[in-house]
């Protein structure tokens, strides 16, 4: 299957929320709607990776999880999107680099749960995504005390904006990252897929 790069604005504002979506559920959705809101996005890309680096599982095939992440969240300000199937890329900061080459009048913020923000020191050029792009972390169950004790947390203490001022994240000079604390939907992926099934 081929895909296509989406379409931005200048000047919008665009959340990217990079997963494996294997399967898709509503956590992701739910952290997609608080995300529109509380960092003032105008709109949000999931990014459906073509495979986590760090995970050795390989994933259902694309076009299942698209298609059922289509399913999980129908929203006028939601696209989903391979992108990174386009681009050839599979590291985070590899397809942040080229995301802000092409859209070079749109800001973007990458989203993430906190479950990434505590391993994010592991990730390929992690300081490079943390000083080129702002990042928006949202509470998940179980990982809200190891993200904000993670090296990343504590590298960048100084950058953090308060959960108050989080609207402000999508326009701020980066190093710059907000953790949220939302609500939270204990849903995982590996619980889905423990089940057996692709239901939410
Ligand atoms: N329930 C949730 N609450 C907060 N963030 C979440 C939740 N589910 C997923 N995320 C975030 O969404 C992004 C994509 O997640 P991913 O597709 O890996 O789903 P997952 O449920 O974490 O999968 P798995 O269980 O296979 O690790 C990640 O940044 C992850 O932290
Ligand atoms: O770039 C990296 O080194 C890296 C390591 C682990 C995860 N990521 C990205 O983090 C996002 C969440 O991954 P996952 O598999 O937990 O859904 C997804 O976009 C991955 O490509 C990126």
């Amino acid at each position: 299957m081929r895909y296509a790069i989406p379409h931005a604005a200048p000047g919008q504002v665009i959340g990217l929320l990079g997963g494996s979506f294997d399967p898709a559920h509503d956590g992701h959705a739910h952290i997609t709607r608080e995300a529109l809101q509380l960092f003032g996005l105008d709109r949000v890309w999931w990014l459906v990776s073509p495979g986590n680096p760090l995970k050795a599982r390989q994933p259902a095939p694309m076009a299942d999880r698209i298609a059922r992440a289509r399913d999980v969240i129908d929203h006028p300000a939601v696209e989903i999107t391979g992108i990174e199937a386009v681009l050839g890329t599979r590291y985070t900061a590899e397809t942040l680099h080229r995301i802000v080459h092409l859209y070079p009048r749109t800001r973007f913020v990458w989203l993430m749960g906190a479950d990434n923000l505590a391993q994010l020191d592991q990730w390929q050029d992690w300081r490079w995504i943390m000083e080129n792009v702002p990042v928006g972390v949202l509470a998940r169950p179980g990982d809200r005390i190891s993200a904000r004790m993670s090296k990343a947390a504590r590298f960048y203490r100084e950058y953090r904006l308060a959960g108050r001022s989080s609207h402000l994240l999508g326009h701020a000079e980066t190093p710059a990252w907000c953790f949220v604390n939302v609500p939270m939907v204990s849903l995982s992926s590996t619980i889905l897929r423990n089940r057996g099934d692709w239901s939410r």
